[in-house]
């Protein structure tokens, strides 16, 4: 992981209210909606800020995303074409059901700078029994990230979108496994009840212990919680630096495992305590509060 991406907020690339406000929000990245917030009649006016936005800069140390309509719109031929010239720090595309539709959307976005990355919503039926074509597709194309669409996943399942979404489980897994094989910061889906605080923190720590790298929001207030839970506390801070310690004593040079803390060690979880101190440098060094 190069930067922190906890907080994904989503906003419509229409509202321009929404856009100025994101400019100081303590979010780790933008996402500019081209797709479904924004109507028909306001899809070209949408392009258009976005475009602007995207010119304009001023996010600072945020990433700046814009997901894209779909090739099986009559949008996301000219939003693919205008934002490869756009260069945002990454095109987010969206309903991908397969291998070769990466491949269609790298292909049209191939004069892009090289900074700007190709971004996948997961979020079809089709997809989830193609999930590693898809990320292997990161081999051969610009394709660096994945975005669960849980609500779009629940549409076309039939089936209940609640707190603990146990009818998602095996599939969100599945998805992270995919993702981690061919090297995919990879986020979870949004949490749509606003004002249930509760149900948000609670779906946060599942995609944290699930191993999403952050979660997709949907409104400012859910930015807080969701920095908390994917921040590395500072007791987990201070037990990954235990571990740390431990390995790099004299004694222990030639030791795979070691008691910690009363707990079992091995160089596996070296790595993942080095990561953890890592995240935690990232989040601090970002300026933003973890709540
Ligand atoms: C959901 C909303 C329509 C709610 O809007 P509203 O009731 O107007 O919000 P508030 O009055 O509480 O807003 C308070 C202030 O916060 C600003 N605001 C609100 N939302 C955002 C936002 N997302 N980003 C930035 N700023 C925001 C308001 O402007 C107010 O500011 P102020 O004027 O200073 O008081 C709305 O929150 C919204 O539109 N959310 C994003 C919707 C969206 O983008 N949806 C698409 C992505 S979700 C998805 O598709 C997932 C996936 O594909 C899947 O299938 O699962
Ligand atoms: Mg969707």
């Amino acid at each position: 992981m190069t930067r922190p991406r906890r907080s994904l907020l989503y906003m419509p690339a229409s509202n321009l209210r929404a856009i100025e406000k994101a400019r100081d929000l303590p979010c780790d990245a933008v996402v500019l909606d081209l797709e479904d917030a924004v109507a028909p009649e306001a899809k070209a006016a949408a392009r258009e800020t976005a475009l602007a936005v995207v010119r304009e800069g001023g996010f600072g140390r945020r990433e700046l995303i814009v997901r894209a309509n779909g090739l099986d719109t009559p949008w996301g031929r000219d939003d693919l074409a205008a934002l490869a010239i756009a260069g945002p720090d990454a095109i987010l595309v969206p309903k991908v059901n397969d291998a070769a539709e990466v491949a269609a959307y790298d292909a049209l976005i191939a004069a892009a700078p090289a900074h700007t990355g190709l971004w996948a919503m997961i979020e079809t039926a089709r997809a989830m029994f193609r999930l590693e074509e898809i990320a292997a597709q990161a081999r051969t194309t610009r394709l660096s990230g994945w975005v669960m669409g849980t609500n779009d996943l629940a549409k076309e399942m039939r089936a209940t979108l609640d707190v603990e979404r146990v009818p998602f489980l095996g599939f969100l897994a599945q998805s992270v496994a995919a993702a981690r094989a061919y090297g995919l910061t990879i986020l979870d889906g949004v949490f749509n009840a606003i004002d249930d605080d509760a149900g948000l923190e609670a779906q946060c720590r599942q995609g944290r212990a699930f191993g999403f790298d952050g979660k997709t929001l949907i409104h400012p207030k859910q930015i807080g919680t969701c920095n908390r839970v994917f921040t590395p506390s500072d007791a987990e801070l201070a037990a990954a630096q235990a571990v740390v310690a431990a390995f790099a004593l004299p004694e222990n040079a030639d030791k795979g495992a070691l008691r910690v803390d009363g707990r079992m060690v091995e160089r596996l979880h070296l790595a993942e305590a080095e990561a953890m101190i890592a995240l935690r440098a990232m989040t601090d060094a970002s300026g933003t509060p973890a709540s």
